[in-house]
């Protein structure tokens, strides 16, 4: 059940046959020193504020929201890069930061893999890719030698990849290449979860298809649950079946991927959807008003209020708890929810920027 006592993969659902997540997060925070404020600055960055979710196995999650919102924080928590100034991250059940580090280490090896924007600077230049693919299974102290030399040949037939490319370098390889040897890095230990961060942003256009496609097969065929994290909203509608929007920090709403486009309650995943080229039909993009505020001083209340058309007192002085759509599965956090029934074009020409 989720918090709102609806069933469906809210955050605190029921993740899974055994009714357990893949990986949870509970009100998961991280707060940085600011880089800009220099080396004794008091000032903070809230990259992540109260996060919970969960993601059950299968499951592809999609996390969308303007750059800086905290989607890239989300997904090194999810996947224990990062550890959260607070609240907890648990796989499979098992708070992660309170197990030992060699047990952490193992845990996440076993449980989650992760796939970074750029191959070019994710992957060690100096080591083949036979060697890439190995190593975690030697950190992890997976089979016999025999054994780990099968599962780099395995792995590299899994992601497309010409058994003739096991002794060439990362700068040999082009960007598609480049992006399956970090993917069959990320699968090596054959996890439940994968995370892919912006996976095909610094790729050329002719081949982000195609990386889209392997992974979204491969989803499939090893039965992973995937968190993906991109700015095209259009992919991310199509490849998951649950999409985050975040804002400043925070998880504002999740909601089936059918629903988000045109029946997303808060304003924010309205005006966001509203501003993607091919999603409906041509409208213009709802308007904002200002730019985002900093993440240094998030405003009081729901951080979305200084930008948004329905914001009013009760916007300033709380932010509000997530509520249940109708649908299952689907939440928001939000005091002037946009009703369910009304499209997307109607609100744009309904619409009142106002000044903040
Ligand atoms: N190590 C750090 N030190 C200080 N601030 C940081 C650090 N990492 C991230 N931030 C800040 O935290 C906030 C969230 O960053 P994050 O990279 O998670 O956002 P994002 O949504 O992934 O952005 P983008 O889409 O541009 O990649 C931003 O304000 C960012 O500048």
């Amino acid at each position: 059940m989720s918090d709102d006592g609806r069933p469906g993969p809210g955050p605190t659902a029921p993740a899974g046959p055994a009714g357990t997540a893949v990986v949870g997060l509970a009100d998961a925070h991280v707060v940085h020193r600011a880089r800009s404020g220099g080396l004794f600055s008091r000032d903070r960055v809230y990259a992540l504020t109260g996060a919970d979710l969960t993601v059950a196995p299968g499951e592809t999650v999609g996390v969308v929201g303007e750059s800086g919102c905290g989607k890239s924080t989300l997904a090194k928590v999810l996947v224990g890069v990062e550890r959260p100034t607070a609240g907890s991250v648990s796989f499979q059940g098992r708070d992660l930061w309170s197990m030992p580090p060699a047990e952490r280490r193992t845990t996440v090896g076993a449980n989650a893999g992760m796939v970074f924007q750029d191959p070019s600077t994710a992957l060690n230049r100096r080591l083949p890719v036979h060697r890439i693919l190995r190593d975690p299974l030697d950190v992890h102290a997976r089979g016999t030698r025999a054994a780990r030399a099968e599962r780099v040949r395995e792995l590299m037939d899994l992601v497309g990849l010409p058994p003739a490319l096991a002794d060439a370098l990362p700068g040999q390889l082009s960007g598609g290449q480049r992006q399956r040897v970090a993917i069959a890095r990320a699968l090596a230990l054959d996890p439940a979860l994968v995370v892919a961060d912006e996976p095909t942003s610094a790729l050329d256009v002719s081949v982000r298809a195609q990386i889209l496609n392997l992974l979204l097969d491969l989803k499939e065929r090893l039965g992973l649950a995937l968190v993906f994290v991109s700015h095209d909203i259009q992919t991310v509608r199509r490849m998951s079946d649950r999409v985050i929007t975040m804002y400043l920090g925070r998880i504002v709403e999740e909601a089936p991927a059918g629903e988000v486009t045109d029946r997303s309650r808060h304003p924010y995943t309205r005006a966001l959807f509203s501003a993607t080229p091919g999603l409906l039909a041509p409208i213009d993009p709802i308007p904002l008003t200002g730019p985002v505020p900093s993440a240094t001083r998030p405003p009081s209340g729901c951080p979305f209020r200084t930008r948004c058309w329905k914001a009013d007192a009760s916007c300033v002085a709380r932010m509000p708890d997530f509520s249940a759509a109708s649908r299952p599965g689907h939440r928001y956090r939000c005091h002037h929810p946009v009703e369910e029934d009304r499209s997307t074009r109607d609100l744009v020409h309904q619409t009142d920027p106002r000044e903040p």
